[in-house]
């Protein structure tokens, strides 16, 4: 007789790790606050010939001249870290090992903003970055996969840690997709390396 098997389809290994009470309440609730107080900007973004709002408003923070161009498009110049943002920053990297050189900070007003499929595979980070984002605010699907494969959905609640490991940006491609859900604002985090700068 044919045994029948549990998982039909293997579960893919993806290379992220998910930590869903990287910060406590109390203290995911005192950063969220924080983050609110950052320097939101709302940029443009040109693609196809087109100039469009990005659909979420960002910022950066990181080490002095650790500028980041992604798309070809969209400028990036950190602003100093605030001390909230660097002892996350010592925090990230003693649980993880990883360090990191900018945050980019993004806001989902609505589920009308988004993130589409895409990788941080900006030359600017250098080979092989290791990425760690932290969510706060309002819980938002999140989506992996592998290119040319099925993808995987994370929901991010507040007070999460992701960490999207070096290679991931390779092999793989993420996205926040809009919904039509209510939901209200969420915060993300995303702490990177940089090769330039100053030290
Ligand atoms: O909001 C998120 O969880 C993902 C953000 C992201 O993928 C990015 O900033 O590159
Ligand atoms: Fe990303």
């Amino acid at each position: 007789m044919q045994q029948l098997t549990l998982f039909p389809e293997s579960a893919p290994t993806l290379p992220v790790n998910y930590y869903p009470e990287f910060l406590n309440k109390e203290e995911a609730d005192e950063l969220y606050q924080h983050c609110q107080g950052l320097q939101w900007q709302q940029n443009t973004i040109r693609m196809l010939g087109k100039t469009m709002p990005v659909p979420r408003l960002e910022c950066i923070y990181g080490d002095e001249g650790c500028d980041y161009l992604y798309s070809k498009s969209v400028l990036l110049k950190p602003l100093p870290w605030t001390s909230a943002l660097a002892q996350l920053r010592d925090r990230i990297t003693a649980a993880t090992g990883y360090s990191f050189r900018i945050v980019i900070g993004n806001q989902y007003r609505s589920g009308q903003d988004s993130i589409g499929w895409h990788s941080d595979n900006e030359p600017s980070m250098g080979f092989n970055p290791a990425i760690a984002s932290i969510s706060l605010g309002s819980c938002r699907k999140f989506q992996i996969k592998p290119i040319g494969g099925r993808s995987t959905d994370f929901w991010l609640q507040h007070g999460s840690l992701l960490v999207m490991h070096p290679g991931c940006q390779s092999t793989h491609l993420h996205q926040v997709p809009k919904t039509n859900k209510v939901v209200s604002t969420r915060i993300n985090l995303t702490f990177r390396p940089h090769i330039g700068g100053k030290r």
